[in-house]
């Protein structure tokens, strides 16, 4: 549909615009009509979805006044009055000019030259042009020159008449503008709905968004706040567009940064009984502070929907159950290890857990799944020792209905689907059979498994962790294990030392799985169990966690049982030459998140979170000064 309407408000001037729009294949429609009918005309255009306007004379200035669209004016240039001086030549008297518009300079300077005696008429609508002409006849012109308007009333009154009309570069250069501005609006128009589009969409992020922001301009005014907000924090004196931020939030910050143009990120502080994370961040344009953003959020609200959703996977079991602050040990050793795996779960990368049996594999695999971004998602365990193949691969990949190898009804998901976002460990990788090894390193290489059976690739997003014991590097040169899926899986290798290499840290565990072994009759046989950890400290520990839990349930058996100290430690087979040396070395403990997160746990208590930490206050400080955590007093 045409974009542009050319109202013409002569029959001929029509019929050349005509003429001119075909030859050029214009999309431009025309229609004639009066200085009258132009308006409706324009009118129904528009509401027509018409975007540019072109007329004459007096049509296009009334258009001008009563429309906003852009209304092109075919203007009458010198070369349409040859015709008229033409004719001047031939006669004797006065000449009328009538026009809408002032006539131009070089006309009135051609019949100065001419010796030709002209009056000059304007008018701006019907009845004036009537007025105008019978005025000049009065006068005593002898000829009228002017458009169709004044033509009709020439006739009427007897008035020979010469009728203006616009050569072939007036309506060129007319129609050429109008596409212009047609080109230039619909350009506009693009970049206003992809200006709206933007806004609808900061819009949407603004009050959708789980944090609370608050603008301030320049000067201290508010200028935006979202519902967020007004849900986290205590506002005053809705509505609050436009007044000073210390009118809904007294105790205010942002006004300070307003002043320095200093970001403060990451500051908390206690909202009735909320735990608030704020960042304060200077909007500057070309070296000014023009504003202040303030975002805010609940951390404690986010904590819960955190434990909603492991409450869930939990339900589900697969949910992981230990994270590195469940760790006992503080040898040097394995606190390189918890900070090398710290490391290893801020990466996406597999890893290979290499150690004894009963070193902590699982529990570190737990652990780094918690600290990874993937925490809140399914953690999935399966053990590939002692299991057939055809389980293990039905357990993996899972199969459709009807292709269960065991002849089960229904269909089932594989742990790889089940895994799905999160991590699936595998423990005990190296007693895979082969034909399960060469299906993970097909999904390790692909991101994708087929259930048995399946017709389609499941795409999944899986981190794998894998444990594997000494024996791994045996079974690669005997060729019972792939050497590519090896390659797979030990992108990150942690080695974890055995306990022997921990020095005095079965001391620690056996005191706390004393502790859980007694419960609430601790007290009554903390007097015994202390003798027994008094024993046993002139001692290095040979066995492995798994044999030195065995011990403490053995000895609180025996305690139970009303035995005695001696003879208990008479029973005690992992104990061997004293200990060397003490190794007491607190390494790689300290993380931000880590003292974030007993902040909030502690709802800002300094000694409860130090307590949390096993620090003390001053040390709890110190960190929070080097991790920049800085905690104020007031609301934001
Ligand atoms: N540092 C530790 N602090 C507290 N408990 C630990 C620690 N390391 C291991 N444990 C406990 O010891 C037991 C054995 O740990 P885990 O199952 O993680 O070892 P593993 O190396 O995976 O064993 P396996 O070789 O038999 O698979 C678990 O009950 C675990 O909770």
């Amino acid at each position: 549909m045409s974009k542009i309407l050319f109202i013409s408000p002569s029959v001929q001037l029509a019929a050349r615009a005509r003429e001119i729009i075909a030859e050029r294949s214009l999309e431009v429609e025309v229609q004639v009509a009066s200085l009258k009918e132009s308006k409706e005309i324009a009118a129904r255009a528009v509401e027509n979805g018409i975007k540019v306007l072109i007329s004459r004379g007096g049509n296009a200035s009334i258009l001008q006044k009563c429309f906003a669209v852009p209304v092109i004016k075919v203007k009458l240039t010198s070369g349409c009055y040859i015709e008229a001086f033409e004719k001047i030549r031939s006669i004797e008297g006065p000449v009328a000019f009538f026009s809408v518009e002032e006539i131009q300079d070089n006309v009135k300077t051609l019949c100065y030259l001419m010796d030709v005696e002209s009056n000059f008429y304007r008018f701006d609508n019907e009845m004036a042009a009537e007025d105008v002409v019978k005025k000049a006849v009065r006068d005593g012109n002898v000829l009228g020159i002017g458009g169709v308007v004044t033509e009709k009333y020439a006739g009427l009154y007897d008035l020979d008449y010469v009728t203006l009309e616009n050569s072939r570069e007036d309506i060129e250069m007319a129609l050429d503008s109008a596409q212009q501005v047609l080109a230039s609006l619909q350009r506009e128009e693009i970049r206003r709905k992809s200006l709206q589009l933007q806004l609808q969409r900061y819009e949407v992020i603004f009050n959708y968004t789980h944090d609370g922001i608050i603008a301030i301009d320049k000067k201290g005014k508010v200028e935006v706040v979202n519902k967020q907000a007004e849900k986290i924090l205590p506002l005053k004196n809705k509505p609050y567009e436009g007044q000073y931020i210390e009118n809904i939030l007294p105790s205010t910050k942002m006004h300070t940064v307003l002043r320095s143009g200093e970001m403060e990120t990451d500051e908390l502080m206690k909202v009735g009984n909320a735990i608030i994370n704020t960042n304060r961040i200077p909007i500057i344009i070309d070296g000014q502070i023009e504003g202040v953003v303030a975002t805010f959020r609940d951390i404690e609200s986010i904590r819960i929907s955190e434990q909603k959703i492991r409450s869930n996977l939990h339900k589900k079991g697969l949910a992981s159950k230990y994270r590195f602050t469940d760790m006992i040990g503080e040898s040097k050793a394995i606190q390189r290890a918890i900070r090398i795996a710290k490391g290893y779960a801020k990466n996406n990368s597999n890893i290979l857990l290499l150690g004894e049996i009963g070193v902590g594999k699982e529990m570190f695999a737990h652990s780094i799944h918690r600290e990874s971004r993937r925490r809140n998602m399914p953690f999935v365990v399966v053990n590939c020792a002692n299991v057939s193949p055809v389980v293990l691969l039905a357990d993996l990949q899972g199969y459709e209905e009807g292709s269960s190898p065991f002849g089960a009804k229904g269909h089932k998901e594989g742990m790889f689907e089940l895994a799905h976002g999160g991590t699936l460990f595998l423990d005990k990788i190296e007693d895979a059979p082969l034909g399960v090894q060469a299906l993970l390193l097909r999904v390790l290489e692909d991101n994708e498994v087929r259930r048995i059976g399946g017709d389609h690739v499941i795409p999944i997003d899986v981190r794998v962790i894998v444990s594997a014991n000494k024996t791994l590097t045996k079974k690669i040169e005997e060729g019972t294990f792939l050497e590519e899926l090896f390659y797979a899986i030990s992108v990150l290798t942690l080695e974890i030392p055995p306990l022997r290499e921990r020095g005095d840290d079965y001391l620690l565990l056996c005191s706390d799985w004393f502790r859980r072994s007694f419960g609430a009759d601790f007290r009554k046989y903390e007097g015994k169990i202390k003798d027994i950890e008094e024993y046993i400290k002139g001692y290095t520990w040979k066995g492995n966690i798994r044999q030195l839990s065995n011990f403490v349930e053995r000895v609180s058996v025996l305690l139970k049982n009303d035995m005695s100290v001696e003879e208990v430690v008479s029973t005690l087979p992992g104990l061997a030459h004293p200990a060397d040396e003490k190794e007491n070395v607190m390494l790689g403990k300290w993380t931000r998140a880590a003292v974030l997160e007993a902040l909030s746990e502690s709802k800002l208590n300094i000694s409860r979170a130090a307590r949390l930490l096993n620090c003390s206050r001053s040390t709890l400080y110190k960190k929070m000064d080097e991790f920049n955590i800085k905690i104020t007093n007031g609301t934001t």
